[in-house]
This record gives structure tokens, sequence and C-alpha cells, in this order.
């Protein structure tokens, strides 16, 4: 996997929840850095990162872990991405790549472009491969294996930058594809964006009805409602993050959605079964060819995940 992989000789980690703490762990599998400098905001997660010895030196000051780093990964909620970039700008070494793993792109590059020296490489990224758990314990080796990481260079990217950063997810595991930051974001509002809002509302609704029909709600809850609740209980700061920066493509598919929902309503109404049948029917088939792609769940429920308990951080 990793054979013909020239390790980059420092890779300094912004942020060392899920995504940061798994890219640790396949940086010290497969080789892929000599040095692996982590910093973070609070010294607690800090400290946990150093108790599992996630990396080689550990920082409270964002601009210590990346002097010297030839590349630089932000794993941080993307709408932090902008403030951080502003206090490592000057520090950054010339040459250095910069990329991050946020889960909106278009938002992402606006808010780092403008504080990005001239003479670094930005390549944003954002591997499509998670769970529901966030902290530094939560992070896992095989958590980007066989999953998609898609990379949206920005105009006038390095293209040796670009082929570098995609021998690095490579190594990883992942599958690359290369496309724009405003296509990743359509796509991702109907794949993972809205289905999240799904979750988070329907298990809020039926939290609401629980007080109305006295805990028989959570009681008898099916395991259909079950897996709306592991994916409702995805970090909050995250997902607001992800709202609010990937508004217009959200609004457009929810528009979508609900005048699909409003159809599926109708044929409820009428008795219309032969739409029923004919939907659940094209529906079922797309579940089969996922799971025939191997792109199934990644998380913990279906076989996937840290050994250890997951310890959530703050
Ligand atoms: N959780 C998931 O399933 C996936 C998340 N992503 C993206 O990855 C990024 C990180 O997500 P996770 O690792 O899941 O989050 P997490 O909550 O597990 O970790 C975030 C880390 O960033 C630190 N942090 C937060 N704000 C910071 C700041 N201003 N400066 C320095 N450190 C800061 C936190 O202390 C924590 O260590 C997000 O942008 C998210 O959109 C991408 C793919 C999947
Ligand atoms: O846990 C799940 O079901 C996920 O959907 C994980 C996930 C969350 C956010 C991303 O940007 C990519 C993947």
């Amino acid at each position: 996997m990793a054979e013909a992989f020239q390790p980059f000789s420092r890779v300094a980690l912004i942020g060392i929840g899920l995504i940061g703490s798994s890219l640790a762990h396949n940086m010290k599998a497969h080789g892929l850095a000599q040095h692996i400098a982590i910093t973070t905001r609070r010294a607690e997660t800090l400290k946990r990162a150093e108790a599992l010895d996630l990396g080689d030196s550990y920082h409270l000051e964002a601009a210590d872990a990346v002097a010297g780093a030839d590349l630089v990964i932000l794993c941080v909620p993307v709408g932090s991405v902008g403030a951080v970039t502003k206090e490592i700008a000057a520090s950054l070494a010339p040459g250095a790549i910069v990329s991050d793993v946020g889960s909106v792109k278009a938002s992402v590059v606006k808010a780092m472009q403008p504080h990005l020296p001239e003479n670094v490489h930005f390549v944003p990224a954002h591997p499509i491969a998670g769970t529901e758990q966030s902290g530094p314990d939560a992070g896992f080796l095989e958590l980007f294996e066989r999953r998609w990481c898609i990379l949206t260079p920005v105009e006038g990217s390095d293209e040796t930058a670009v082929e570098r950063l995609k021998a690095f997810w490579t190594a990883c595991g992942s599958d690359v594809e290369v496309m724009s930051a405003e296509h990743h974001d359509l796509v991702l509002a109907i794949v993972s964006h809205v289905p999240h809002l799904i979750a988070y509302n329907i298990v809020g609704t039926a939290a609401d009805l629980e007080k109305v029909t006295e805990s028989e709600v959570v009681k008898f809850s099916a395991s259909g409602f079950r897996d709306f609740t592991r994916i409702a209980a995805s970090d909050p700061t995250m997902w607001r993050d992800v709202f609010l920066n990937n508004r217009e493509a959200v609004l457009e598919m929810l528009g979508r959605f609900s005048e699909d929902l409003a159809s599926l309503q109708r044929a409820i109404r009428w008795g219309d079964g032969d739409s029923l049948f004919e939907l659940f029917s094209r529906t079922r088939k797309i579940r089969r060819e996922i799971i025939e792609a191997g792109q199934d769940t990644a998380s913990p429920d279906f076989g996937r995940g840290p050994k250890h308990e997951v310890k959530q951080e703050g």
C-alpha cells in the first residue's frame, strides 16, 4: 500500500478528534510521516492525545505545530477553519501543503484562502468516512479504508501537491476523487447533510411526542428509529457548522425532498399502493448496490470502530 510513498517529514494535525486521531493512527501504521505534530485548543484534549501516543510532539499553540511542517491538515469544525488559518498563516513553511477534512468545501475555501501566503499549496479535502463519535479516543486505523476521499483543488493548485495528497489518502486506504468545491457541496447536501437533518428532526419530534405518550416512543422504538438515533447523536458543533456553511445547497435539496415527501403523503391518503411499492422497490435496489460496492455504514454498530470504549470529549 504505502511502499512507494515518500513520507512527509513533519505533518501538523490541527484538531485531534475522530478524524485527526484516525489520521494519526494511519500515519503511524503506514509510516506516512517522520514526525507528527499535534495541536488542539484544550489542554485536556492534548493530554489525552499524548496518553494515546498519537503523535511525536504536542503543542497548545497551533503556530508551533505548523512551523517546519511540509503537510498541515486542519481537522476542526468547518466554522473554525478561517480563524485557525489566520492564526497559523505567518508560521507556515514555504512549499507546505495546507489541507483540511471539512464536510463542506466552498465555504472552507472562502474562509481559508484569503489568509494563506502565496508560497504554500492549498488542497482542500473531505474523507467521506466517519461515525457519530467524536474526540481523540474515537479514531481508529480502518476508518478511511475503502471510503471515498474527495479533493477540491482551487484554481491554480499545484499539480504535484494534489498528487502528493492523493497518494497520502490512498495510503490511508481511501479511493480518491477530484471535483469542484461547489459540486462537492451539492452532492454531499443530498447524501449526507439532509439525511443528518432528517435524523435530528425525527428524533426531536419523537422526543417531543414522548411527553404526550409517556415514554412509550423510546420504549417501543423499532430498529428504524434506533438507526436515526445513532446519526442524531453526532457532534452538535460540527453539524451546526455544516448547516450554516452549506446553506444554499441544503435548502435546495430540502425543497426537492419536501416535494417528494408531499407526493408520498398524497399516495398514502389516496391509497395509491402502486406508487408506494414502486418507490420502495427502487430504494431497496439502491441499498443492495451500496452493499455490493462495499460502501455500507462505517458505524461501530456494524462492526467497525475502535476496540476500546469511546470516552466523549467535553
Ligand atoms: N465526524 C465525522 O463523521 C466526519 C467529520 N468530518 C469533518 O472533520 C472535521 C473534524 O471533525 P471530527 O474529527 O469529527 O470532530 P471532533 O469533534 O471529534 O474533533 C474536533 C477537534 O478539533 C478541536 N477544535 C475545535 N475547534 C478548534 C479550534 N478553533 N482550534 C483548534 N482545535 C479546535 C477539538 O478540540 C477537537 O479536538 C469537521 O470539519 C468535520 O466536518 C469529515 C468527515 C467525517
Ligand atoms: O456516521 C455516519 O453515518 C456518517 O455519515 C459519517 C460522516 C459524517 C460526516 C461526513 O462529512 C462524512 C461522513
